[in-house]
This record gives C-alpha cells, sequence and structure tokens, in this order.
C-alpha cells in the first residue's frame, strides 16, 4: 500500500480507533445536555428537541424550548430531523481486507452518511460463521464508537451453501445475531435455505438472500442480460435468475412460516415475483441499493470497473420500476451494500474487476435526488426506508424512532444543500464510488448517536468531520 495513493491514502479527517467500551458504541460516560433548535420532524413540524443522558428528553413546538447549563446547542434552522439511518447491508472488510476498509473507517463513513447503525455483511476473512466472530465484529464496532456494527451471520460455514453455519450460537451470543447472509452467494439449494428457514424461525431471525440463481448467472456474469450486453461482449446476468430464486423463496417462507429478507431487488421481474410473495400474505420483506435507483447499465459502455457490482445495474426500465416500488411500499427498505475495494482489486479489464461500489456517504443524497426531488417520497417516506423499517427488520430497538424517552439517534440534514461528490474526500478506505464528479442535493449536517454528536459539516465545508466518542 502506497500512503499517498489516491486510494488508500488517509482521509483528511482522519477517523481515530478509541480504547474498547464496554457499552454500545456511543455509550461511554453520559453524553453532555444537546439541544437541537428549529427543525423540520420529518418534514412535517418545526420542533425543538432536547437530549439528556442520550435520550430524547423533551420534543416540542420550536421556539418552546432553552438549553440547560452546559448544553451543545444545534441551530437546525431550514434542516430536516429524521431518526438515524440504519443500514441493512454493509461489508466493512475486517477482519481479513483491513487494506480496503476497517471497522473504524467504515464506521466513520457511516456516521458521515447519517448512519447510527449499520450490518454488517459476513463475507469476512474469516467469515462470520462462528459465535466469536460474530463477538469480534460487535467489539470492533464498539471500540470504534462512531455507529451501532451489528453483525450478520453467515448462512453456511464459510459461505459454501452446504452445512449450514453455527445460527443458534450466534444468536445466543453477545452479539445476539438475528440477520443471517451468505451475501452474493446466494443460498442456492433449496433444503440447505429450507433448513435455514426453519432453524432461525425458532428465534424470530430472518435470511437475508441475495437472490440469484448461480445456474442462470453463471460465474462469469457481469452485465445485466440484454442488447447491450450482446453489444459489449460482456457475459449475461438474466433478470430470470432474480425472479425465480425469490419466487422459490416466498414458497420457502410459507413452507416454514419463517421469514426471508430479498436483498438488493434490482428489475420488474424480481418485483413482480415480490408483490406476488406479498399479495398473498407471505412474511417477505426486500431492499433497493441507491446505485440501482439512480444508475443504468448504459454506464459500462466505458468498460469502468467503478460500475461493476453485483447484482448488475439494470437498464432505465427497471431502475424506473425500482423507484416507483419504493414509493409504493413494494419495496421496504433502501440498503447501501457499501462494497469498498483496494484499488489492485478494482483496477483491472472490466471482466477481472471485483464488484462493489461505495455507498454510505452518498446513500441519503441519492435518495433525495431520486425520490424526494421527484416527489416519490416525502421525508416521512424516507425516514421510514431508510430507518425505521430497516431497523425493525433487524430487530435494533434503539433505532428507527425520534420519541421522547427513545434513545437520541438522529441525522439532521439540509434539503436544498448541492454537493459534488469528491472520492478523496470520502472517510472509508476506499475511492470506488460511482458518484464521484456528480452534484447530488440533500446533505447531512449532523448524526447524533444516543446524544452524542458522531458527525458534523463545519458551514465552511462540504465534507462531515466525524467525531469517535
Ligand atoms: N455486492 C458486490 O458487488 N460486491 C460484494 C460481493 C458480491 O456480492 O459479489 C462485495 O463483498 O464486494
Ligand atoms: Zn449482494
Ligand atoms: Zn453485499
Amino acid at each position: 500500500m502506497t500512503p499517498t495513493s489516491p486510494w488508500e491514502g488517509a482521509p483528511a479527517t482522519a477517523p481515530r480507533a478509541t480504547a474498547a467500551t464496554t457499552g454500545q458504541a456511543g455509550a461511554a460516560g453520559p453524553a453532555p445536555a444537546l439541544l437541537v433548535t428549529g427543525a423540520s420532524l420529518l418534514g412535517e413540524r418545526t420542533v425543538d428537541l432536547l437530549v439528556e443522558d442520550g435520550r430524547v428528553a423533551r420534543l416540542q413546538d420550536a421556539g418552546t424550548l432553552s438549553a440547560p447549563a452546559g448544553a451543545t446547542v444545534l441551530d437546525a434552522a431550514g434542516q430536516v430531523l429524521l431518526p438515524g439511518l440504519v443500514d441493512l447491508h454493509t461489508h466493512l472488510r475486517e477482519p481479513g481486507r483491513e487494506d480496503a476498509e476497517t471497522i473504524a473507517t467504515g464506521s466513520a463513513a457511516a456516521a458521515a452518511g447519517g448512519y447510527t447503525a449499520v450490518l454488517a455483511m459476513a463475507n469476512t476473512a474469516p467469515v462470520t460463521d462462528t459465535a466469536e466472530a460474530a463477538e469480534r465484529v460487535l467489539d470492533l464496532g464498539r471500540a470504534a464508537g462512531l455507529v451501532d456494527v451489528q453483525p450478520i451471520g453467515a448462512v453456511t460455514k464459510g459461505l459454501d451453501g452446504a452445512e449450514l453455519a453455527e445460527l443458534g450460537l450466534m444468536r445466543r451470543s453477545r452479539a445476539a445475531v438475528r440477520v443471517f447472509s451468505d451475501d452474493g452467494r446466494c443460498v442456492a439449494d433449496g433444503r440447505v435455505m429450507r433448513r435455514a428457514l426453519e432453524y432461525v424461525r425458532a428465534f424470530g431471525g430472518v435470511v437475508s438472500q441475495h437472490a440469484q440463481d448461480p445456474d442462470l448467472a453463471g460465474p462469469g456474469a457481469c452485465c445485466h442480460e440484454g442488447e447491450l450486453s450482446g453489444r459489449l461482449g460482456l457475459p449475461g446476468w438474466p433478470a430470470a435468475a432474480e425472479a425465480s430464486i425469490i419466487a422459490r423463496d416466498a414458497e420457502l417462507a410459507r413452507l416454514t412460516g419463517s421469514r426471508v429478507h430479498v436483498a438488493h431487488v434490482t428489475t420488474a421481474e424480481g418485483l413482480a415475483a415480490v408483490r406476488a410473495a406479498k399479495a398473498r400474505g407471505t412474511d417477505l420483506t426486500c431492499e433497493v441499493t441507491p446505485h440501482h435507483l439512480m444508475l443504468t447499465t448504459d454506464l459500462l459502455t466505458g468498460y469502468d470497473p467503478v460500475y461493476k457490482v453485483n447484482p448488475p445495474l439494470r437498464p432505465e426500465a427497471d431502475a424506473r420500476a425500482l423507484r416507483e416500488a419504493l414509493a409504493d411500499g413494494t419495496i421496504d427498505a433502501v440498503a447501501t451494500d457499501h462494497a469498498p475495494h483496494a484499488r489492485h482489486d478494482k483496477e483491472h479489464a472490466f471482466v477481472d474487476a471485483a464488484f462493489g461500489m461505495t455507498g454510505l456517504e452518498t446513500a441519503l443524497a441519492v435518495v433525495a435526488e431520486t425520490m424526494v426531488t421527484t416527489g416519490l417520497l416525502d421525508w416521512a417516506g424516507v425516514a421510514r426506508v431508510m430507518s425505521t423499517t430497516p431497523a425493525a427488520i433487524a430487530g435494533l430497538a434503539d433505532h428507527g424512532r425520534v420519541e421522547v424517552g427513545a434513545p437520541a439517534n438522529l441525522v439532521l440534514l439540509d434539503p436544498a444543500a448541492s454537493t459534488t461528490v469528491d472520492r478523496e474526500r470520502s472517510h472509508s478506505l476506499a475511492r470506488n464510488t460511482p458518484f464521484h464528479g456528480r452534484t447530488l442535493t440533500g446533505a447531512v449536517r449532523s448524526t447524533v448517536l444516543r446524544g452524542r454528536l458522531t458527525a458534523t459539516t463545519p458551514e465552511t465545508s462540504e465534507t462531515p468531520e466525524v467525531h469517535p466518542c
């Protein structure tokens, strides 16, 4: 690693890992009181909000609260107040690939992006398939102290798709794992998926399935299968590979009485399978990524590997269908699939490059741009799909609401501020953002975790500073 490399050098405000705390992230010592004034709660009414001991102590009409002695005051006039964002699908790369991301740097990117909780995907090295591995991720998250890092457990040992991992032991561990996933390795064997669902049902767990039939989306597939894949000479990946697994898993959810979550739906065909399952009352939820809402397969014409992602970017008709489905509630949540990569894994010929794009720092602005500016969602809707529903899916009771008595996990954003994405200013170690150079509207101003400011954007800057507790 070359420290001066633009891909791997430390960001300007390098996050510091702090000593391990015994509580949850941000819980070390009582947080000083915090008064937020004049914020637009869910874009609906203007409020003052007082935080004491890490919880929302008072929430009332703007102009009616004054700051207790010693309190930090945030003047949030013109800003929208939402519950802190919750990401159901984040790759933090630690342990194993700390050259691409660490739990501390990924947490910093999350805080800068308005997140207060992230679920850390299991495809690390070693894989998170034991209680010890899950507890280690949890502890590293607490040590970083910027967001609650909740480990996702692997469904199968080593993500090999054959033998179930220690699901029950992970659930009973300190990490209290509830969400299980083999990530980009779809649990293709129906018998294994059935057994996993039967197992997690006993403790209210959920399997997050990356829906793609590996027999249809073969090993070389790296592009949406269609007219463009033929023209570019890239192996294609048909929509049927997604829809067929969603339909099968919906049947398995019904058979077992268990719960399935579909990771990143990307096609109109996949959405039809989700709608059919939901119409029958199946216990099935699904998520979409910000990049599949905004970016489309035609970007691949330059063979730039920054646009190589699993599942692939789709045509505009699919992206439009995804936006409509997020607006009408067919899609339950937005999850980033933040997939940081070291330059030497990403800068290759398109077919050889690693799959994945970063997303934690741009997610809110991309959703604002694609959903709010277009009138498809209001801010209450954004809170639902980026915080409340993902918190409910993952069973994170401390997140997803702004209420008196609840832990003060909050984000304040300026809906009118435009930011030009600059990959060099990312808090992530990785530089593989597909939004570099794009100007997006909607900028995070402050992130609050249990009453502590974990990120703030100084008035003179476009980039949030992060503050580990
Ligand atoms: N989603 C991605 O594009 N990448 C994933 C792995 C994978 O799903 O192939 C990653 O871990 O980088
Ligand atoms: Zn995936
Ligand atoms: Zn993933």
